[in-house]
């Protein structure tokens, strides 16, 4: 699903009313009968509601919306703001809509002076104030409205965007000016700020109602950002040819823990196993020999000749891809055998964890990484990398241009992992929930990756299916057990299911 910037939302209304052809008006009362319904769902007639409009086309669907829920039987007060005497044309046309009907309890027009009503833990505010054109963070009335209602016992339902959040960039926002929606419905598709973990706040529930914009002019639009669905990843799978053999499915190495975090390797090297690949080899220290052979015995095992940590480099002329960084430690000598690691390595690499922080410790040598690599830190890794980061905006926007400054793939991992692509593309990761929120579950993401490398997936197509897999296998693995007690392990456990999901 294409995600559009506010100017790409705009001109696709535009489009819309072109080539639909629809009056402008009438896609507002499309959009806004979608959201009645959506809230008659939601609420009962009973529930007393205010609607806060606002001057612009936001303002204008919530009037619609209060005239709808009025005919509809619900109690509603209206208060329009039109501070500045002008109001969009849709939003002046549902204004007379409004007031033409007798069901409404009242309707204040505000120009000045503002006696805000009171506001219970039964009433519902529909916030109609800003939507998508909102250029710069609220202030002045608008801003003492927002602190008012977000300090108020009522629930708030936002109508396409928690009035006051910038629909991308909320850097230099004022997040005190925000609406706290306990629920926000969304048209057509959810906005790029929506996927940032510090911004749930703001949004609280999010329902996406399809307002049929032009589907042509979606296809037409060229879109930055894009939330996986299934239907892709499921076209991006390989089948097993009936003759295969452990040959043609891939030939992984994997280099990864030290003395005290054998597990990481571990976590990567079943992963590896279970995202269906022909074979893996581990190169781990010594000391992890043993309890990897017993562990997993489908493995094969490259001692290092330290006990403890990683210390030479491997020959990658055989292998498929290299998995590198789970569980390696950060010693002086593991850091100079990952750089000469990298140097020689000629196959697909992805390198997560201690790998990345390595890096960060020596950013002259982020530059000379070979083409094509891919990366996956959280966010803290990524910071470490790149610099503080003030939101994940900012971050995503950094590893953006990371990504394409030296030809990587970047996994911001989180709730929605973004893959920022060289091409400066980024695709979100839809699946995965918070039981996932448990040590080793990166450990599991970067062994199903390189594994899919190893299958001969392309880089962008590797880490497209792998998170998403990752993601499903979590979330059966949830269905099944919850998510409290969910670990790393029954990630890889439940690998199977989602592969059979995604097969069916
Ligand atoms: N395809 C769509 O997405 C559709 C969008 N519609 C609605 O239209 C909305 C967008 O409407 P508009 O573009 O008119 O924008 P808004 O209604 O979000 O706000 C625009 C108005 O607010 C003013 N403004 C912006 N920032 C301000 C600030 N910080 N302080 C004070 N005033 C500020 C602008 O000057 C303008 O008058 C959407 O959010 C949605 O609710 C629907 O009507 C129909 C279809
Ligand atoms: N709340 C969440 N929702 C979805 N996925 C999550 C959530 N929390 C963590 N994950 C996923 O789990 C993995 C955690 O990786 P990471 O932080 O590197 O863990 P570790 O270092 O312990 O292996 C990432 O792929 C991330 O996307
Ligand atoms: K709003």
């Amino acid at each position: 699903m294409k995600i559009f910037t506010s100017a790409q939302i705009h001109e696709l209304d535009k489009y819309t009313i072109e080539h639909e052809p629809i009056e402008s008006i009438d896609l507002m009362e499309r959009a806004a009968k979608a959201i009645t319904h959506a809230i008659t769902e939601m609420w009962h007639n009973d529930t007393p509601m205010v609607v806060f409009a606002g001057p612009g086309n936001n303002g204008g669907d919530a009037l619609a919306v209060a005239r709808m829920l009025a005919e509809a039987g619900y109690s509603i007060s209206v208060y329009l703001f039109n501070i500045s005497g002008h109001l969009s044309e849709d939003c002046a046309t549902n204004k007379a809509r409004l007031t033409e009907i007798k069901k409404i309890k009242e309707f204040i027009e505000v120009t000045q002076e503002f006696d805000p009503p009171q506001l219970t833990s039964e009433t519902l505010v529909i916030d109609g104030l800003f939507g998508s054109g909102i250029n710069k963070p609220l202030a002045g009335g608008f801003s003492s409205l927002v602190k008012y209602i977000n300090a108020s016992p009522c629930k708030v339902v936002s109508i396409d965007v928690p009035s006051g959040l910038m629909t991308e960039d909320n850097t230099y926002n004022v997040r005190a000016n925000i609406i706290r929606a306990d629920v926000t419905l969304t048209l057509q598709q959810p906005k790029l700020s929506f996927l940032f973990a510090e911004n749930q706040m703001f949004t609280g529930w999010q329902k996406v109602l399809d307002i049929r914009i032009s589907s042509e002019g979606i296809e037409k639009t060229d879109a930055h950002y894009n939330i996986v669905e299934e239907r892709d990843v499921r076209c991006m799978l390989r089948g097993r040819n009936s003759f295969a053999h452990k040959g043609m499915m891939g030939n992984a190495l994997l280099i990864a823990g030290s003395y005290g975090m054998g597990g990481a390797a571990i976590l990567a090297t079943k992963a590896c196993l279970r995202a269906g690949v022909g074979k893996v080899t581990v190169h781990t220290p010594k000391s992890n020999n043993i309890i990897m052979q017993i562990s997993v015995p489908e493995a094969v095992i490259l001692p290092d000749s330290e006990e403890t940590i990683f210390s030479e480099p491997t020959d990658t002329e055989d292998y498929d891809a290299l998995g590198i960084g789970p569980g390696l430690g950060t010693s002086e000598t593991t850091a100079i055998a990952l750089i000469a690691q990298l140097r020689r390595t000629q196959c697909p690499i992805v390198a997560d964890a201690d790998a990345i922080n390595i890096l960060a410790n020596r950013r002259a040598w982020i530059q000379q990484l070979p083409k094509g690599i891919i990366l996956t830190p959280h966010p803290k890794e990524f910071d470490r990398l790149d610099g503080h980061s003030t939101d994940s905006g900012e971050r995503l926007a950094k590893a953006c241009k990371m990504a394409e400054r030296i030809g990587a793939y970047i996994i911001l991992k989180g709730r929605y992992s973004a893959l920022c692509m060289p091409d400066g593309h980024v695709a979100f990761n839809p699946t995965g929930n918070a039981g996932m929120a448990t040590a080793g579950s990166g450990d599991v993401l970067t062994g199903i990756i390189t594994a899919l490398l190893a299958r001969g997936y392309k880089q962008a197509e590797a880490c497209i299916v792998g998170m998403y897999l990752h993601g499903l296998a979590g979330d059966i693995a949830a269905e099944e057990l919850g998510m409290e007690s969910l670990t790393a392990g029954d990630l890889i456990t439940y690998l199977p299911k989602a592969f059979k999901r995604l097969n069916d």
